[in-house]
């Protein structure tokens, strides 16, 4: 480990990011009612230009309106290279309730855009006498946002968490695919005349998760745009799970169910990562730093394995 120590991520639930357009106010009960861990009302692509002044007068009213319980609450704002993103902030500040709370900046790009928004927003708090800091997740969605992820991770002290945008991800990088996640048809490689198919978000994904875990942030997987293939959304979350990523968006009901059940350790998890510690408590006591458990080495590493899969359990009340 180097002198400095790695930060814990924010302790909060993050399983399931449920989305839903600013500009269908009838699906806001449903969503505050469903098992998402977080809530994102969107103010960006899933609005039309012609609804976004609607879209943001419906979120700010729903903010205070609608009992949201004890998820997180996020507004998606406009990209910073579009003509709405400032009023969507300084309405969401000036004019929503304190219930808000994080704001999801899209298509960062470099670490002066979080700058940029944090001022602003800085700004109107103060202005306003807010007492409640509002906190940032962005999305890295774009070749620049991957090459200066690091920088973007470090950017802000509001900063909770970073998604995946594997859509415009995708367009931004030139992808030879319209998929919104998941195995890609053309990305195969051959052996002895069997094709299988890696994984082509392999990469983007584990920069994420590497510079949210040194800026002790939230790693999330982003959308699975085929709601119609749940097996295809499971195969992907568990990557995502494997790879160190503690949750992924929903962008239709029929997902988050899936979401939580992936980014929730299993029963079978939980003993194990009990029976470790327990296997190494022994160990200490003999004066070994390694031991054999179930036939495999389990050492001083095992014990903060481990408790990766505690932290998640115990946030869940398992
Ligand atoms: C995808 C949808 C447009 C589908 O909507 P709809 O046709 O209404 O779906 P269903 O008829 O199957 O709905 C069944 C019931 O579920 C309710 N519903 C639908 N969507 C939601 C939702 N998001 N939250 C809560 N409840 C929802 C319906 O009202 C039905 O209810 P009932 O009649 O009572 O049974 C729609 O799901 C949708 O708009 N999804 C979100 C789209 C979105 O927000 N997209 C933005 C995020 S993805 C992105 O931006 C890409 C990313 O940035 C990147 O670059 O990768
Ligand atoms: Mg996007």
């Amino acid at each position: 480990m180097s002198f400095r120590q790695q930060p814990l991520p924010p302790a909060r639930l993050n399983r399931c990011q449920l989305f839903g357009p600013g500009s269908r106010p009838a699906l806001f009960a449903k969503m505050a009612a469903s098992d998402a861990d977080v809530i994102n009302l969107d103010l960006e692509d899933s609005v039309a230009p012609d609804d976004k002044d609607q879209a943001r007068a419906n979120i700010v009213a729903a903010i205070g309106d609608v009992d949201w319980g004890g998820k997180t609450l996020s507004v998606r704002i406009n990209g910073l290279d579009t003509p709405w993103w400032y009023r969507d902030v300084v309405d969401l500040l000036e004019q929503a309730g304190d219930r808000l709370d994080q704001i999801m900046i899209p298509k960062a790009g470099c670490a002066a855009d979080i700058y940029a928004v944090d001022a602003l927003v800085t700004a109107i708090e103060r202005a306003k006498g807010r007492s409640k800091r509002l906190n940032f997740e962005v999305i890295i969605e774009s070749a620049a946002g991957i090459c200066h992820v690091e920088e973007i991770a470090a950017a802000s002290p509001r900063l909770q968490a970073i998604s995946l945008g594997a859509a415009d991800f995708a367009a931004s990088m030139g992808m030879a695919t319209t998929g919104i996640g998941g195995t890609q048809e053309n990305y195969y490689m051959i052996r002895e005349g069997q094709k299988y198919w890696p994984d082509p978000w392999h990469w983007a994904q584990t920069a994420i998760v590497a510079a949210c875990r040194t800026h002790g942030l939230l790693p999330v997987d982003g959308p699975f745009g085929d709601f119609s293939d749940p097996e295809g959304f499971r195969a992907q979350a568990l990557r995502s799970a494997t790879l160190g990523m503690v949750g992924k968006w929903a962008i239709h009901p029929s997902q988050i169910a899936l979401a939580n059940e992936v980014f929730s350790p299993s029963e079978a998890a939980v003993t194990e990562a009990r029976e470790i510690l327990a296997a190494m408590e022994k160990a200490k006591a003999e004066g070994a730093g390694a031991t054999v458990y179930k036939g495999r080495l389990v050492d001083i590493a095992s014990i903060k394995q481990a408790e990766v899969t505690l932290r998640q359990a115990d946030l869940i009340g398992a």
